[in-house]
């Protein structure tokens, strides 16, 4: 289709209120009707510096690329500058970004990483995961059922749960063969996952089989096991972990839901406490106490006697976060995990991907902690690509922030955060798929405790730093001048009041 053509003078001629067009990159917009609707205003597009001209500069200054890529926006434009062409372009989904150190080295031409071969997996979280995640992030609904569907087909939720023999015979995302996923794959699906930007949708597409079906593959008796893994790997049913009680918050020891014996199987009575998953799961994967004092692991699913309710977060309601209630539910003998009574081992070999192993309770979490560090990173990574992007086109007084050197020194910081972070979960990684199982809690639960440590701790400070950029919360930090600009106020102040006689 050919796109119509304006010359700059013609441009010119449009401005006055009801009469307005602008050049963006190259492109002319008609903001005639628009320009009401203007959530910065009508007076700002009638400055005689934006109306008819060329307002590429200012609107990058106020606005992210993607509101030209709305439908709404996008059919304002109505032509191009004669003899100009666009300059800037969104990437498309799946594409790696060009921005410095928004990818990791080993996605960066023209550098090497000894760790990886090539793994697809972006553009199935671009294409697939992202649109609905940011629908749902919003409203707050569970992922759409046909994302479960699209997930299953390439095999995605069982290569949610790592390496191991449950990806056996299957045909994974990207031709990889199922012997060969190994923590590697792993560490990239994470990382390319934070890609959604909505951590609850994250946790809604999945966070509940990654914790709750491992018990199940571990521990279930075969008939079982085989049906909730059809089930949940083919998109039809999920799971959840429910292992958490308002009375004894993560202390798995301290549960106090009960489970009696009973004729062919026990009456399981009790509530739970931010599961996640747990307003929609069809099956809870849960540790009760047994009457000899102990826990007994059982697989309850949905039906008479399970109620479920939402409850607030401090993120989206899509991850379904729930107060679970159990009142006299009947559970059969055969949804027993492990032995009778033994049900503390079982929850605490969770988060195994593999076999039974015998846990230590300082280990128990150390895999998925490992699954948040990477997370973590990757989302640290978006916002240096972000901030990157920002300061280069966000000028204040006719020069982009980035001409700052307060700016330049603050993402100093938070790039070699991320990079110093990426390389110690890469040589962790590389240890993990190294390792024999066995050995992995004992050389790696320590190490991945720091990891994760250090990890949370420098995404405060590259958060902290990157809403200075940004002027947004937290409130007081930036309201009256941001913290750095007026560091920087204070010390060249205290500088120029330097006397002139005094030396050290
Ligand atoms: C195609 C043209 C334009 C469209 C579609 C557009 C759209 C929008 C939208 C959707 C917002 C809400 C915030 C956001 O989503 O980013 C906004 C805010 C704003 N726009 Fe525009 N805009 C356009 C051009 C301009 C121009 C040329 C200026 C010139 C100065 C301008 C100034 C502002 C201001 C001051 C705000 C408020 C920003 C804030 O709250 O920080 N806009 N615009």
């Amino acid at each position: 289709m050919s796109v119509k053509q304006f010359s700059i003078e013609e441009v010119a001629r449009h401005t006055k209120e009801g009469d307005i067009w602008i050049i963006v990159d190259a492109k002319v917009y008609d903001l005639s009707k628009f320009s009401e609707m203007h959530p910065g205003g009508l007076s700002v597009l009638l400055d005689e510096e934006i109306a008819g001209k060329d307002a590429t500069d200012a609107f990058f200054s106020l606005h992210r690329h993607e509101v030209l890529d709305r439908p709404q926006y996008k059919r304002l434009q109505i032509g191009t500058v004669v003899g100009q062409e666009p300059q800037i372009f969104s990437r498309n989904a799946g594409e790696l970004s060009k921005v410095p150190y928004a990818e990791p080295t080993y996605l960066t031409s023209g550098y090497h990483s000894p760790y990886y071969n090539e793994f697809a997996f972006r553009k199935f979280v671009e294409e697939v995961l992202v649109p609905d995640g940011q629908i749902h992030e919003d409203d707050g609904k569970k992922p759409e059922q046909k994302i479960f569907l699209e997930m299953a087909k390439y095999n995605v939720i069982a290569m949610r749960l790592g390496p191991g023999p449950h990806l056996k015979g299957r045909k994974l995302l990207g031709g990889v063969k199922p012997e060969e996923f190994d923590s590697f794959h792993d560490l990239i699906m994470a990382q390319e996952l934070a890609r959604v930007h909505s951590r609850a949708y994250i946790d809604g597409s999945g966070g509940g089989t990654y914790i709750g079906l491992p018990p199940i593959v571990n521990f279930a008796k075969p008939a079982l096991r085989d049906r909730v893994l059809e089930d949940v790997f083919s998109g039809q049913k999920t799971i959840c972990l429910a292992i958490t009680e308002a009375f004894a918050g993560s202390d798995v020891g301290g549960l106090r839901c009960s489970s009696k014996r009973v004729s062919g199987g026990f009456i399981v009575t009790g509530t739970y406490k931010w599961i996640t998953n747990g307003t929609f799961a069809d099956y809870f994967t849960t540790g009760c106490r047994s009457e000899k004092g102990g826990l007994n692991a059982l697989l309850i699913e949905r039906g008479p006697g399970v109620e479920t309710k939402p409850i607030k977060t401090s993120y989206s309601a899509t991850a379904g976060t729930a107060y679970v209630t159990f009142n006299n539910v009947f559970v059969p003998e055969e949804n027993l995990l492990g032995e009778e009574n033994d049900g503390l081992h079982v929850i605490l070999s969770n988060f195994n991907h593999e076999r039974r192993v015998p846990s230590h309770i300082s280990t128990t979490h150390y895999l998925i902690r490992w699954g948040m560090c990477c997370a973590n990173i990757a989302s640290q990574r978006l916002v240096v690509e972000e901030c990157l992007k920002w300061v280069s086109q966000r000028k204040v007084f006719g020069k982009p922030l980035s001409s700052q050197a307060v700016i330049r020194s603050k993402l100093a910081a938070m790039i070699s955060r991320v990079e110093s972070a990426q390389s110690w979960l890469e040589n962790v990684t590389y240890q993990m798929s190294h390792m024999k199982y066995k050995d992995q809690a004992v050389y790696l639960a320590g190490p991945i405790a720091l990891l994760k440590k250090y990890t949370t701790e420098a995404a405060q400070d590259t958060a902290r730093d990157a809403v200075q950029f940004h002027r947004t919360a937290p409130f007081d930090a930036v309201l009256g001048g941001a913290e750095d600009v007026l560091g920087d106020l204070g010390v060249r102040q205290a500088l120029r009041k330097m006397p002139r006689d005094v030396r050290l």
